[in-house]
C-alpha cells in the first residue's frame, strides 16, 4: 500500500446499459454507500442485481448514468483515485508463460525492471503459499492453484485497493474453503481495502467487515450490515452464535430478492 487512507464513496449512483436489442437495462439504481479505506466490504445479492456493474464503477472502468463517484480522505477532502487492481472468477492466466511471469506480467508492462519484478512477483506468491512454484506452468496447476496465482498478480501491484469478483466461484467446496480462510488471513494482515462480490453468505462473513446486500435488480443497497466478529476468522467462526443470528439476518433479506430476480430474469 502506498496511498492515503481514501474512501470511495457512491453517491446516489445508477447505470443503464442498452442491450443488443435496444431496451434500456436498469441495472444499478440510486445506490448510496461508502467503501471504507483498509476494511473489507462485501456485496451480495440475487443473479444480475447489479454486482458486478457496481464494481466496475468503483474501478472506474464504467461511468455511472446517475449519480457520482467521489474519492474522499476521511477528512473528507477531494483525492485521487487509489491503485486498484481486481481478481476475477476466470483464472486468465497466460498459459504460455510460467507462473512467476504470470505474476510478473503487470509490473513488466509498467516497465519495472527484471530483477525487481521477479523479487516482487517471488513475494507476493509466498504470501499465497506458492513459493518454489514459480517455474511451473497453469495446466500444470489445480483450479485452486491457479486463482492463488491470480490473487498474486493482483497482490504484486500493491493497490491500495484490492476488488474480487467471486473469486472463488469456479472452485470445489473444500478447495473454496481453504482458499477463503488463506484470504481472510491475506487482508487481515495486510491492511488493504478490499471489495469482495461473492454469492455465498458463508464468504462474505468470513471476509468482511461490513456487508452491502442489494435488492434484485435495478440494484440498491437493501441494507448494509456490520460484521462484529473478531479476527482471525476461520471455519472455527461459522460455529459462533452471532455467525448464525448474522447468517439468517443475511438469508432472510436475500430470499424475497431472490425470489423478486427469479421471476424478472429474462425480462430485459
Ligand atoms: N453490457 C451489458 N449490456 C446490457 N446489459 C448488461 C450488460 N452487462 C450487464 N448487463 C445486465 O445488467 C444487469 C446487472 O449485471 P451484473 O453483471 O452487474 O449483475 P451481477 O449481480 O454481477 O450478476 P451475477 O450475480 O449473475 O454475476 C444484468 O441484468 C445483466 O444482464
Amino acid at each position: 500500500m502506498t496511498g492515503p487512507a481514501v474512501a470511495i464513496d457512491c453517491e446516489g449512483v445508477g447505470l443503464t446499459y442498452t442491450a443488443k436489442t435496444g431496451t434500456a437495462v436498469n441495472a444499478l439504481e440510486n445506490v448510496r454507500c461508502r467503501f471504507a479505506p483498509g476494511k473489507v466490504t462485501a456485496i451480495i445479492g440475487p443473479s444480475g442485481c447489479g454486482k458486478s456493474t457496481l464494481l466496475q464503477i468503483a474501478r472506474g472502468f464504467l461511468n455511472p448514468s446517475q449519480g457520482r463517484l467521489r474519492f474522499v480522505t476521511l477528512g473528507g477532502q477531494a483525492a485521487a483515485a487509489p491503485a486498484m487492481a481486481t481478481v476475477w472468477q476466470a483464472f486468465n492466466l497466460f498459459p504460455w508463460r510460467n507462473v512467476l511471469d504470470n505474476v510478473a506480467f503487470g509490473l513488466e508492462l509498467a516497465g519495472v525492471s527484471r530483477g525487481e519484478r521477479e523479487a516482487r512477483a517471488k513475494a507476493a506468491l509466498a504470501k499465497v503459499d506458492l513459493a518454489g512454484f514459480e517455474d511451473k506452468y497453469p495446466k500444470q496447476l489445480s483450479g485452486g492453484m491457479r486463482q492463488r496465482v491470480g490473487i498474486a498478480r493482483a497482490l504484486v501491484m500493491e493497490p491500495d485497493v484490492l476488488l474480487l469478483d467471486e473469486p472463488f466461484g469456479a472452485l470445489d467446496a473444500q478447495t473454496r474453503l481453504v482458499l477463503q480462510e488463506q484470504l481472510a488471513t491475506l487482508v487481515e494482515t495486510s491492511g488493504t481495502t478490499a471489495i469482495l462480490v461473492t454469492h455465498s453468505i458463508e464468504e462474505a462473513i468470513l471476509l468482511a467487515d461490513t456487508i452491502l446486500v442489494m435488492t434484485a435488480r435495478p440494484g440498491r443497497i437493501a441494507a448494509e450490515i456490520t460484521v462484529d466478529l473478531g479476527r482471525p476468522r476461520s471455519l472455527a467462526t461459522t460455529h459462533h452464535p452471532e455467525y448464525g443470528v448474522l447468517f439468517d439476518r443475511i438469508y432472510g433479506l436475500l430470499r424475497d430478492e431472490v425470489v423478486r430476480a427469479m421471476t424478472t430474469e429474462g425480462e430485459a
